[in-house]
């Protein structure tokens, strides 16, 4: 009764409270609300943020590790191309290679048509095999293994004539695929007279990071999967074999790498050529069984020619040789793809291989399961990206790759030197004029010639890779090369902390070493130059610009070295404090074999930049940089030189000897020390110039030397002479004001001022003991003599040695 009662009073009682208490109810129900909304908004942030991050602000200053993933995109030039530094456009030259950037990404229907199948045909009675050797060759190896087989060949077919059944086999014909034009030989074969059939040798090393192998590698891929070409475009060849050369001490098997490039070309090959593998790839380890394997291949493709020059085709016999089918191992995978009975036998089931495009779609269009609506011999759409059925092999283009990964034996090879890699492209040294100087044992020709003082100097580059191949440069082995840049690309300022940084740290590990001056050390703490240069192509990066005008910004002038092969980018620099282009020889000839570039319009490419060059010399000072290499590029080329001298008109042409860097890179580009010329070689070559350059009027004289560095100093007297007095040196804080334009320049259009010129930051005169005929040696600083050497041998360009070899101190090395 009570319950009843209490339940018969309840809704008066609610009712009570909430007439009582309904502010205070309303106001907890609605911050209850807003509360469980917050809640709830909070957790959708937190979701999304982790779904999907906002990008880290690009110029992030913080001190970390300089991994690509900081920096604004993983990506190449195109993406983060803020100033329009644009690879060498095709108005300024022609394009280089056939490189087709991009994937394809066409979609289109193709019939299922069988591929072309040919068999060329051969003639025996009438017809003749041309053997063509290929190569490619980074530090030498593959190229003297090349000739030597150019020239066991010869010979071997010398001694044919006499035989009872004699073959016709043409003397062969060797090719630097670095040098060939690859649509010449591997779109098609090259013509020839109707009755020349041709049979192809490559020989390829491998490097596992990206050099000018890769470049031709992805060519053939391309070729093969480019939908305007026949897939086996090579199809007329007679035969073709591949020998690869690596390196087992590295790579001490072929799943851990070795001879992976040669296996890559020989898998192209066999699909370009419709299974023309005449004999199976050969492979040789360089530090172990090469010449052994080497003999037992040249043995086999002599008998394959042997036999097709009897009229007997590729034959069958040998596993591996002859016939296609057996040694197709590269199509397994594909065959894999399809399904074919596991009972049938080998042959029977390779019959049913992918054989190419074509194939696929027809085997494809049989095969009810993989499209029930397919009838046979309609067309079937296909992607020209992904034609195969499991993503086995590479997408056409990879994305871009670091340029010098930490695990690359080009790292270990650079840090091993003391080079600090920055980011993944991007490089610092110490170099020894600096540490020279720390010790007051004297500063670079830079110091005589244009008052920088080494040890406030650093040097650096913000690309480790370039065009050329060098016979000179040290690292033409393993530097990365390339005609375009394809690297993941660090952001400039963290290419600037990053060198700056690395600089400093190596300076303060100087603070130990005996003799170091504490006033010069604690100068040395404030960067105010720097060196592009160092290796490789400091143009190449593509944001120089931004990295060149951060530096401008901290007051550190600019000496900036390029290799006169990127056209545009020279055209669009800003203007620096002094722009060199290294001028390595005096004609076309020349000029390909000492700096071996990979732009085939390599002569057009430097012509371009000598005129940029001669167009850009009233705002900034101009320097041919010419490095003498006995029997390379000094004999009978004085007249040439002025000729260049005189199409770019440089402020300045410094002219030094090579440095011999004795490394067994540059041994097998045919360097030794006897290419290294003595000081008075260089001081001989530099009066011809002078008197060529004044016999055509030219305003050209001697102003100074650096005997220490085996360099002497031209420069344009009406310039850089005043009052009857060397003025070459550079007022460097005048430059920043101007940089700054706090004052103005005198660089004139018309009437109107529109920057400076290089005379406006003229320095100091050229001091007495830099003067040519001087020496060079601030005398301010101590000359420090080899053991064993001293004064008397200075008119050789004896001095300070650091551990130089005997035969290395007679003649001067200079570091930049
Ligand atoms: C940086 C570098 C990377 C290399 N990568 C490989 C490799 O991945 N697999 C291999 O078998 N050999 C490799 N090698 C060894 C070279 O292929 C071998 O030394 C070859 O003979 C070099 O030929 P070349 O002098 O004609 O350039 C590499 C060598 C270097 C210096
Ligand atoms: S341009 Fe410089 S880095 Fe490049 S190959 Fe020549 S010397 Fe070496």
């Amino acid at each position: 009764m009570h319950s009843h009662s209490i339940l018969w009073r309840l809704p008066a009682e609610l009712l009570l409270i909430w007439h009582t208490h309904r502010t205070t109810i309303l106001l907890s129900v609605v911050s209850l609300v807003a509360i469980v909304r917050l809640v709830v908004y909070v957790r959708g942030r937190r979701e999304k943020v982790s779904l999907s991050p906002t990008p880290s602000s690009p110029v992030e200053k913080v001190v970390v590790e300089l991994r690509p993933e900081w920096l604004p995109e993983n990506t190449t030039i195109s993406a983060l191309n803020i100033d329009n530094h644009t690879e060498d456009p095709t108005v300024a030259v022609a394009p280089a290679i056939k490189t087709k950037k991009g994937p394809k990404t066409v979609k289109g229907k193709k019939l299922p048509t069988k591929s072309k199948q040919t068999q060329a045909t051969f003639d025996h009675t009438t017809d003749k095999i041309q053997p063509l050797i290929f190569f490619q060759s980074l530090s030498g190896a593959t190229e003297r293994y090349a000739s030597r087989l150019d020239k066991e060949l010869e010979s071997w077919i010398s001694t044919l004539e006499n035989n009872e059944s004699p073959v016709s086999i043409l003397a062969p014909q060797v090719h630097d695929i670095s040098y060939i034009e690859y649509d010449d030989f591997f779109i098609s074969p090259p013509k020839s007279e109707p009755n020349v059939k041709y049979f192809y040798l490559i020989l390829l090393p491998t490097y596992n990071i990206d050099t000018v192998l890769s470049i031709f590698l992805e060519n053939l891929q391309e070729t093969h999967n480019d939908f305007r070409i026949d897939t086996a475009p090579l199809s007329d060849l007679l035969g073709y074999s591949v020998f690869g050369f690596g390196d087992k001490e590295g790579w001490p098997t072929e799943l851990e790498g070795f001879c992976s490039q040669a296996k890559e070309v020989d898998k192209w090959m066999a699909r370009l050529t419709g299974r023309k593998r005449a004999w199976p790839l050969g492979m040789g380890d360089v530090k172990g069984d090469v010449e052994r394997r080497l003999q037992e291949w040249i043995q086999g493709v002599q008998e394959v020619m042997v036999e097709i020059g009897q009229g007997r085709g590729l034959g069958d016999g040998a596993p591996g040789s002859g016939d296609p089918v057996e040694s197709d191992e590269e199509d397994v995978e594909s065959a894999e793809d399809i399904d074919v009975e596991p009972s049938q036998p080998r042959r029977a089931k390779t019959k049913a291989r992918v054989d190419d495009l074509e194939d696929l779609g027809s085997l494809v269009s049989k095969s009810p399961a993989s499209d029930p609506t397919a009838t046979s011999g309609s067309p079937i759409p296909i992607d020209f990206t992904t034609y195969k059925s499991k993503p086995k092999s590479k997408p056409l283009t990879q994305a871009p790759k670091e340029m010098v990964p930490t695990t690359s034996p080009t790292y270990a090879s650079l840090t091993k030197q003391g080079y600090t890699i920055v980011g993944s492209h991007s490089g610092v040294k110490i170099c020894r004029w600096t540490k020279s100087a720390l010790r007051g044992r004297g500063s670079c020709y830079k110091y005589s010639f244009y008052g920088i003082q080494s040890h406030l100097c650093m040097e650096a580059t913000p690309s480790l890779s370039c065009s050329n191949k060098c016979v000179f440069c040290w690292r033409h082995g393993t530097n990365p090369v390339g005609t375009t840049w394809r690297w993941i690309t660090d952001a400039p300022d963290l290419i600037f902390d990053g060198i700056t940084t690395a600089h400093y740290k190596k300076i303060k590990m100087m603070k130990g070493v005996p003799g170091v001056r504490s006033e010069r050390f604690a100068e040395a703490m404030r960067i105010r130059h720097c060196a592009l240069s160092l290796v490789g192509e400091p143009i190449f990066y593509p944001h120089i610009n931004e990295l060149l005008n951060i530096m401008h910004k901290q007051h550190i002038s600019t000496f900036l070295v390029c290799n006169a092969q990127h056209p545009a980018q020279l055209a669009s620099l800003v203007p620096v404090t002094q722009l060199y282009v290294s001028i390595d020889a005096s004609n076309k000839d020349s000029l390909r074999k000492i700096d071996r570039p990979l732009h085939r319009d390599f002569w057009e490419r430097f012509c371009a930049c000598l005129d940029i060059l001669k167009n850009r010399r009233l705002e900034q000072r101009t320097v041919f940089r010419l490095t003498l290499v006995k029997g390379f590029n000094m004999a009978d080329e004085v007249r040439g030189y002025a000729d260049l001298v005189e199409r770019a008109l440089p402020a300045f042409v410094e002219v030094k000897g090579v440095t011999y860097c004795g490394t067994p890179a540059a041994g097998s580009a045919g360097l030794s020390m006897q290419n290294v010329p003595f000081y008075e070689e260089v001081a001989e070559f530099v009066t011809q110039l002078s008197s060529e350059l004044v016999s055509r009027n030219l305003p050209y004289g001697i102003a100074a030397e650096h005997r220490h560095s085996c360099c002497v100093l031209l420069a344009d007297e009406t310039r850089f002479r005043r009052d009857g007095r060397w003025a070459t040196r550079i007022d460097f804080e005048r430059f920043f004001e101007l940089f700054e334009g706090k004052v103005q320049g005198t660089r004139m259009e018309g009437r109107e001022v529109v920057g400076w010129r290089p005379e406006d930051y003229v320095g100091e005169d050229t001091p007495e003991w830099a003067l040519w005929g001087e020496g060079g040696f601030d005398p301010r600083d101590t000359r420090v003599w080899r053991k064993g050497k001293g004064p008397k041998g200075e008119g050789k360009g004896e001095g300070e040695g650091e551990g130089k070899s005997g035969e290395e101190g007679r003649r001067e090395v200079v570091e930049i």
